[in-house]
């Protein structure tokens, strides 16, 4: 089993990569599984592919490997996109899911149904010592759901309803999620790496 480091720390996006990548016979060694703790990286990029770049050459820099990192969040059309790349403080610094998405829920309170559109997006960087970073994006349609439901998942996955479904992101299985989310979508512009790779 080949070993491909992950630069985050969120354990709902590490669950993710390693059911994604385990079908290419890699395994993930994320942040958390590092001993000497890694310092928090400054997401001051103004787009999800600079957020992405700017963890994943950070790492990459310091162990001197291939790194791969993710910057996602959810654009709400009636917010004019937000919470954007600010979604996981969205409701503070201390970055609180469920916090985070009553304040989506109490800001749509007027919106209709018909107006409550939103996606989630995904950028992935491959940043390796030597080469050129590269970012691919991935996204995933949906709607904004008046309440929460649902307990798989992290993030916003309660309160998004993707395309062609009437359930939550929270009420699909992991393995249901992984073929239709914006994660997958983005793993899939890298794949022809991740196989050089493996
Ligand atoms: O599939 C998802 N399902 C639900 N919510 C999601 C998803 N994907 C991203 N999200 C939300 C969570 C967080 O509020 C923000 C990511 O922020 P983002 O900075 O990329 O990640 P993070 O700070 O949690 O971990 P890290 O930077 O260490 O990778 O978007
Ligand atoms: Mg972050």
């Amino acid at each position: 089993m080949k070993q491909l480091v992950v630069a985050t720390k969120n354990a709902g996006k590490v669950e993710e990569f390693r059911e994604m990548l385990s079908k290419y016979g890699i395994q993930v060694k994320s942040l958390l599984d590092f001993d000497e703790p890694v310092e928090n990286i400054v997401e001051d990029g103004e787009t999800f592919e600079d957020n992405a770049t700017i963890k994943a050459e950070a790492v990459s820099k310091k162990f001197q490997v291939p790194v791969v990192a993710d910057d996602s969040g959810l654009e709400i059309d009636a917010l004019q996109g937000a919470p954007g790349i600010y979604s996981a403080r969205y409701a503070g610094e201390e970055k609180n899911d469920q916090k985070n998405l009553e304040k989506v829920l109490r800001e749509l309170k007027e919106v209709s149904t018909g107006k409550r559109t939103a996606r989630f997006v995904c950028a992935i960087a491959v940043a390796r010592p030597g080469h050129a970073t590269f970012v691919k994006r991935g996204t995933c349609e949906g709607t904004i759901s008046e309440q929460p439901s649902g307990e798989e998942g992290f993030g916003y996955d309660p309160i998004f309803i993707p395309q062609h479904s009437d359930r939550t992101m929270a009420e699909h299985t992991s393995v249901e999620k992984n073929s239709i989310s914006h994660r997958n979508h983005a793993i899939l512009k890298i794949e022809q790496w991740i196989q050089d790779f493996s």
